[in-house]
């Protein structure tokens, strides 16, 4: 198979640099064309440059439309509004969408499956085989434990973060209620201040630590009567990430139009 011509969306954000690091890194990988926001003050600049590495003559631009004729993927770490967008442009292309984006409302959710249909797409809140592991082992676990074990997830990340509790944190509450056969919905506990009352039996609670570089840091607790259980992951450098939306991308070309999801991608499904 020729390389796969890949577009980096945010590519003058933290991930989009890591990405075209890793691209340029990727042996059947190429990169096809940089976005960026339509008022950034980074669109005519070199991709190559502003990811560290030597100039490459992919100049980063705001019209998907146009970059998106050349490509076979786009990889997507941007902000909810942006991927929207990004999403019905790929979807008329029947080019790869790799969703990184994290803090889409459900309504996003929405619009992202409804275009499934016709679009390869692999979302995942966090692209690390660590974190995917450790979701399958949460779920493990919740469905071995009763709800006498209150279950919390607890989250640190950089301080530039903007939305909160992280999609890890999501991925993961979600796993917890998986396991235990009930609706994250209505079973979860977020924003606690003040005179809350006491902890709702079965609810899964989040909480949200911000500061520093922090590339993400995620402990799901199981508190039980006289014992916890606590798992944990701690991302060290968000070149894992990069690492994890390359292979999903790799892994999608080729496949039919469907929602993927990083569990797919690394063989972590129920068997
Ligand atoms: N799933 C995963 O594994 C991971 C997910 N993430 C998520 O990825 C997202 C980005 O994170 P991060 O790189 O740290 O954030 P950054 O703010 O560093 O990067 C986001 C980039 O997107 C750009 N952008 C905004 N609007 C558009 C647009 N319309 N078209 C193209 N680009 C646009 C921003 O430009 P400007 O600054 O000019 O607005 C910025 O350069 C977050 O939602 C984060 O939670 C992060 C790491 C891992
Ligand atoms: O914004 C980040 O940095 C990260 N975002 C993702 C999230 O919201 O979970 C993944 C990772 O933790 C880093």
């Amino acid at each position: 198979m020729s390389d796969m011509r890949l577009i980096v969306a945010g590519a003058g954000g933290r991930m989009g640099r890591a990405l075209i690091r890793t691209i340029h890194d990727t042996p059947g990988a190429v990169l096809a064309g940089a976005l960026e926001a339509p008022t950034s003050e980074l669109l005519g600049q070199d991709a190559g440059v502003l990811a560290g590495l030597p100039e490459n003559g992919i100049k980063l631009s705001a019209d998907l439309w146009t970059l998106s004729k050349e490509a076979d993927g786009i990889l997507d770490f941007t902000v909810p509004a942006a991927t929207i967008a990004n999403v019905a442009i790929a979807a008329q292309r029947g080019i790869v969408h790799v969703i990184g984006t994290t803090g889409l409302s459900a309504s996003d959710d929405a619009v992202i499956k409804s275009v499934t249909k016709q679009a390869i797409v692999v979302q995942s809140g966090n692209m690390s085989l660590g974190v995917n592991l450790l979701a399958a082992l949460v779920k493990r676990v919740a469905q071995s434990l009763d709800d006498g074990f209150d279950i919390e997830v607890l989250e640190m990340h950089h301080k530039a973060k903007i939305d909160a509790p992280s999609g890890t944190a999501f991925m993961l509450g979600q796993a917890a209620a998986d396991g235990r056969g009930v609706s994250l919905d209505t079973h979860s506990a977020r924003g606690r201040d003040g005179i809350t009352g006491a902890r709702k039996t079965g609810d899964i609670g989040f909480a949200s630590l911000r500061g520093g570089t922090v590339a993400g840091e995620h402990t799901v607790i199981f508190a039980g009567p006289h014992e916890r259980i606590e798992l944990i992951h701690k991302a060290e450098d968000r070149m894992i990430f990069a690492h994890g939306a390359l292979k999903a991308a790799m892994w999608a070309h080729g496949k039919p139009p469907g929602h993927y999801s990083m569990a797919d991608v690394l063989g972590l499904g129920e068997k």
